[in-house]
């Protein structure tokens, strides 16, 4: 194994990450070098890095970085991913199993032959405390008044493992996720930083959101996005129990059980396998 890294490359719904396996490569990983990898111009690109599988205590973790070099707690599209890449590389042994992030346990379950198509129990939404840690009382906030960039919008803030605000608009679009989203991401109401998603209620089954992710900017699509949108519109009682959730990238269907758990039903395809050229991280 020489100092040349090798990268599997995959997306959900054009959110796309790379895999970079410790077990494969020979690498102490750095900030710095997340940011380089990400970059799409001269790196490999991506909207995140999924480092593992780490073994601790017989639990089978992944590390989630955004672009920026900041660890993320959760990501819907990333666990999708990385299950797919340990089937592909041979590390699973049965199925369901469970995946451990920095926010704990998911539970995945492949529902065909090439773990292409997955269902997640993505655990139980949270609107308050936490990762939501907000600066103002009180400490939830639910379909209440925030002010970014001036202008008062209703937003519902909920935790899937990383922290989530949900805009209910009218109408949504990306250039409304651009405008908006860094004030948003980087409003003094959150210190732990914030993932936006603005969110469409078209039924009582269906919703589109448009997504600003902490650390990462305007994405295609988002797991965890999605979970965030449809919990925050079941909570508001503005849908049922199983929400289409539509995204520039695609559909991601969210299921919410009976103990308030969200599924997260979607697809994952591989991209393709990257080797680095020497001394690219140097
Ligand atoms: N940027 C997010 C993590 C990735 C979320 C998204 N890509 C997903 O599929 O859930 C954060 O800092 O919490």
């Amino acid at each position: 194994m020489d100092d040349t890294l090798l990268l599997q490359k995959y997306h959900g719904l054009g959110n796309d990450y790379l895999v970079l396996d410790p077990n494969k490569n020979k690498i102490h990983l750095l900030e710095r070098h997340i940011v380089k990898l990400c970059r799409r111009n001269i790196g490999a690109g991506a909207d995140g890095i999924l480092y593992g599988p780490i073994w601790q205590d017989e639990k089978l973790y992944v590390k989630i970085f955004n672009p920026d070099g900041s660890e993320a707690e959760r990501s819907g599209n990333g666990v999708r991913i990385f299950a797919k890449y340990l089937l592909d590389a041979g590390y699973i042994r049965h199925r369901p199993f469970s995946l451990y992030t920095k926010a704990g346990e998911v539970r995945i379950d492949f529902l065909n032959e090439d773990g292409s198509l997955m269902k997640v129990n993505m655990g139980i939404p949270q609107f308050t405390g936490g990762v939501l840690a907000y600066v103002g009382t009180p400490p939830e906030i639910i379909n209440r008044p925030l002010v970014f960039h001036g202008h008062p919008y209703r937003a519902t803030c909920v935790s899937m493992g990383n922290p989530n605000c949900v805009i209910h608009l009218d109408e949504i679009s990306k250039e409304k996720a651009m405008e908006l989203g860094p004030y948003v991401e980087n409003a003094s109401y959150f210190p732990n930083r914030i993932n936006m998603q603005l969110c469409k209620v078209m039924d009582r089954g269906h919703i589109r959101v448009e997504i600003y992710e902490r650390g990462a900017g305007y994405t295609l699509a988002s797991g965890t996005g999605a979970c965030a949108a449809a919990a925050a519109s079941h909570k508001l009682g503005l849908v049922d129990d199983r929400i289409e959730v539509t995204m520039p990238g695609g559909q991601l269907l969210i299921e919410i059980g009976e103990d308030g758990s969200v599924f997260l039903t979607g697809e994952v395809q591989k991209i393709g396998t990257i080797l680095m050229a020497e001394h690219f991280l140097a």
